[in-house]
């Protein structure tokens, strides 16, 4: 696929969340701006609640916005109609990977199956996607031995690299992964950052969503950072992390003391905490 290198393959303009609750209504995500150009990665961390699924669901057609603009590779996708997310899909110019790889494969298909499926969806026989599964196996380091396993059969680590090639195999322009590593142990997790690696430099888009901003920062090329559903910051990974600007983002790098030989110690930790919980209350809806 060729994508137009001046193009953002993803390009979010003031999108804005709100969910109905029992008790009114509570503004998830608000006037998110973000773009993605193509072979980039961008990090987007923040703590539990922020907003990053939400965000996510957002550019993925799963959740409406009340305002704001999602384009994905040129199209305005924004109010798409379930049948035109569902061309898009066949299209395969975006993938997604979420957080529980058991809940993006089902259950009872081979692992086989399941890479099949998406190019049979994108309109290839049988025969040549069969032969793109074998060819593509390498690429994620599985084994041919586990085609023939149900995903209930493999070890959280293999599920996830069959969830990441799944996603892969029609060679999509932009993949979408929710906390793809937070469910597997350190092992597991350090190869399947090499692989989100080794995809990046492959030249696909990724929107890489996190917690941790450990994750985020050996990958990203750019990092976001959400706190109680704004973007507060957006920059170079690099300076993110070395001269994070907003009071969030230096709790957040202070708190990953793998990042920086110098963490914050505990009292510019509670004076950042103090800090923010002012401007929280400064901001909050009324
Ligand atoms: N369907 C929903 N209905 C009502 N509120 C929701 C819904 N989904 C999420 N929320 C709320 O919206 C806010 C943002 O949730 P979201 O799932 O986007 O956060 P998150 O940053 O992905 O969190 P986590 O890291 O825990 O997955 C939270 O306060 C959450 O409780």
């Amino acid at each position: 696929m060729s994508a137009d290198p001046t193009r953002p393959v993803l390009d979010v303009t003031g999108l804005d969340v709100h969910y109905r609750r029992r008790h009114g209504r509570l503004h998830a995500l608000r006037a998110a701006t973000l773009s993605v150009a193509p072979g980039e990665t961008v990090g987007v961390i923040g703590e539990t609640g922020s907003g990053k699924s939400t965000l996510a669901r957002a550019v993925l057609g799963l959740v409406r916005p009340s305002a704001g603009r999602v384009v994905v590779a040129g199209e305005d996708v924004t109010g798409h109609s379930a049948r035109r997310w569902r061309a898009l899909r066949r299209r395969g110019v975006l993938q997604y990977v979420f957080q529980d790889p058991l809940r993006s494969l089902d259950p009872d298909l081979s692992v086989e199956e399941s890479l099949v499926e998406p190019l049979l969806i994108a309109g290839r026989t049988r025969a040549e996607a069969a032969a793109r599964v074998r060819a593509q196996l390498a690429r994620v380091h599985l084994d041919a031995a586990l085609l023939s396993r149900l995903p209930g059969e493999l070890s959280g680590g293999q599920r996830q690299r069959v969830a990441v090639a799944r996603a892969l195999v029609t060679d999509p322009e932009l993949v979408i992964l929710d906390e793809p590593v937070s469910a597997l142990d350190s092992a597991n997790r350090v190869r399947a950052l090499e692989l989100l690696k080794h995809l990046r430099d492959a030249g696909t888009a990724l929107l890489f969503i996190s917690h941790d901003l450990g994750s985020v920062a050996g990958v990203a090329d750019r990092i976001a950072v959400l706190y109680q559903g704004e973007i507060v910051e957006v920059g170079p990974a690099r300076s993110v992390v070395n001269a994070p600007r907003h009071p969030y983002t230096r709790l957040l790098v202070g708190s990953a003391p793998t990042l920086r030989s110098a963490a914050a110690d505990r009292t510019r930790r509670d004076a950042l905490r103090d800090l923010l919980h002012s401007a929280a209350h400064a901001t909050t809806d009324a």
